[in-house]
């Protein structure tokens, strides 16, 4: 969880402020029952809905703030690894690396135990930053169990995804996470997804594998083509780390 990051009090309640204009935009949808989410590609081409009127500039800094936010993140974790800060921006082509912005939107459910929220999964970049409209319903799975993650407004809950696992053959490991929605509010999370660039064959590092005593543990692949993976309905019923992994 980050506190004290760089993205200022009064953009991040506007972007929810927009998020929550996107999803009223349509009467019918937020009277759904249903999880509704906005998807979109934000780096290194800029994509936004251009309805309600603001957001487009304010996600458009969002998301610039976020990318700051990951880049100095992952400086620190190449660091945790014995590597160079710049080495995972350098090996990942993170200039252009590919960024997801999605706002959830989770109506009430009076019968929360009947409603899925969204599935257990694990996101497949290096970095996601969550933010919440201060409504629980993140759990993360934490040595066999399902735990709650608070959600404080204004704070940023730092995901661990697939490819940091990759990269440090599995030092780091992926986060297994899911949604549940809540009896009484409306309950929104933005997720900003930072991975590497598309074009990226990503292995693991070089300096972290050793023949003998810790062989690589994944198999290389390039990054367009794991979220192809990912999306496809190849899996019988694995993730996509699943199928990378030796
Ligand atoms: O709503 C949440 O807290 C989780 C969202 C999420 O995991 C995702 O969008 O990948
Ligand atoms: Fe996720």
């Amino acid at each position: 969880m980050v506190v004290n990051h760089d993205i200022p009090k009064t953009l991040m309640e506007k972007m929810f402020v927009e998020v929550f204009g996107f999803f009223n935009l349509t009467e019918e949808e937020s009277k759904s029952m249903q999880r509704d989410f906005l998807k979109i590609f934000v780096h290194p081409e800029f994509h936004s809905p251009d309805k309600p009127a603001g957001f487009r500039e304010t996600c458009e800094q969002y998301c610039r703030r976020a990318r700051h936010i990951a880049r100095e993140l992952l400086k620190r974790i190449s660091e945790s690894l014995g590597l160079e800060p710049s080495y995972i921006e350098q090996a990942l082509n993170l200039d252009s690396g590919l960024q997801v912005f999605i706002a959830n939107f989770y109506p009430p459910c009076p019968q929360p135990d009947m409603a899925m929220g969204m599935p257990p999964h694990s996101d497949h970049g290096l970095l996601t930053l969550l933010s919440q409209n201060g409504v629980i319903g993140l759990q993360i799975l934490h040595k066999g169990k399902w735990v709650n993650v608070n959600a404080i407004p204004n704070c940023l809950v730092v995901n661990v995804s697939d490819h940091i696992e990759i990269l440090s053959n599995g030092k780091y490991k992926s986060v297994l996470h899911k949604a549940a929605v809540s009896s009484k509010a409306t309950r929104i999370s933005i997720a900003v997804a930072n991975g590497p660039s598309g074009d990226t064959f990503v292995v693991p590092a070089a300096e972290l594998v050793k023949k003998e005593s810790n062989p690589a543990a994944y198999v290389g692949m390039k990054y367009k083509e794991y979220l192809g993976l990912q999306q496809s309905n190849q899996l019988d019923g694995k993730s996509a780390l699943d199928r990378v992994r030796i």
